[in-house]
């Protein structure tokens, strides 16, 4: 079964998208979540406390989360830093996952192309969202218009992306009906459908 990647802008509607392709019965992996735990290996605490201070992760887990965000999302060198730290740790852990998951798995991966997973993926699909609808959308959860594209800066422009994708999904719509066409690519996917001749899903 090949492994599908889904990728996209920061904010699109990647977690939904694959929410509703997991409900469909895909084993899905979230790199954000490998990534995160990372935090909490042993080898990666003692390189960021040399690098950042002894008592840095002494926070409540958001808290942490916000401060880790804060230290590198603003600057370069910490950025790359971190990037260095995490990025070969998480594309192992995804890596063993998909080799003992069962069906069809799907892998997001925020980071598929700036951080070298694409060679992970079979099919890679760009989940790609309006800035504008972005902010309304993500306000929710607290990120200003600043918050993502503080995130953005540092990834590769979107329309190299989108050319590099097999397949892009807008959404523009509804919540039901970026369900759905979830739902139509779930279709694909099971059927054998997917084909990466195609300039679209
Ligand atoms: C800095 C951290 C702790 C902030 O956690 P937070 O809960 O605020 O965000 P979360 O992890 O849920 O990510 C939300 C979104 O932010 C964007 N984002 C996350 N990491 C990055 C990054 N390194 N560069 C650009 N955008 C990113 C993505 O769109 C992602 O989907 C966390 O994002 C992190 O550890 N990031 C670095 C690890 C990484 O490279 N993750 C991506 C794996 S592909
Ligand atoms: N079609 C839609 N209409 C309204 N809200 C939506 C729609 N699609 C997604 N959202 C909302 O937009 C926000 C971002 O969606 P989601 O978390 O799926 O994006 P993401 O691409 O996974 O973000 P991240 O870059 O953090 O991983 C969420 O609050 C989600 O509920």
């Amino acid at each position: 079964m090949p492994i599908v990647g889904v990728t996209g802008d920061v904010g699109a509607g990647k977690s939904a998208l694959c929410g509703e392709l997991a409900k469909c019965g895909a084993h899905v992996i979230d790199a954000d979540s490998v990534a995160r735990a990372l935090w909490d290996d042993p080898e990666i605490r003692r390189k960021a406390e040399e690098r950042w201070g002894k008592g840095f992760f002494d926070a409540p887990r958001k808290e942490m989360y916000a401060k880790i965000a804060a230290k590198i999302f603003g600057d370069d060198a910490e950025y790359d830093f971190a990037s260095k730290l995490l990025h070969k740790k998480t594309m192992e852990n995804i890596l063993s996952q998909a080799r003992s998951a069962g069906g069809v798995v799907v892998a997001e991966i925020p980071l598929l192309y700036e951080g070298g997973y694409e060679k992970l993926v079979d099919f890679v699909v760009y989940a790609a969202c309006g800035f504008e609808k972005r902010v309304g959308r993500n306000a929710k959860r607290s990120w200003s218009a600043g918050e993502i594209e503080r995130r953005e800066a540092h990834l590769l422009p979107r329309e190299e992306k989108i050319a590099r994708a097999d397949c892009l999904l807008v959404n523009d719509g509804s919540e039901e009906e970026w369900r759905e066409k979830a739902r139509s690519l779930w279709r694909k996917i099971s059927e054998g459908e997917l084909d990466k001749s195609e300039a679209s899903c």
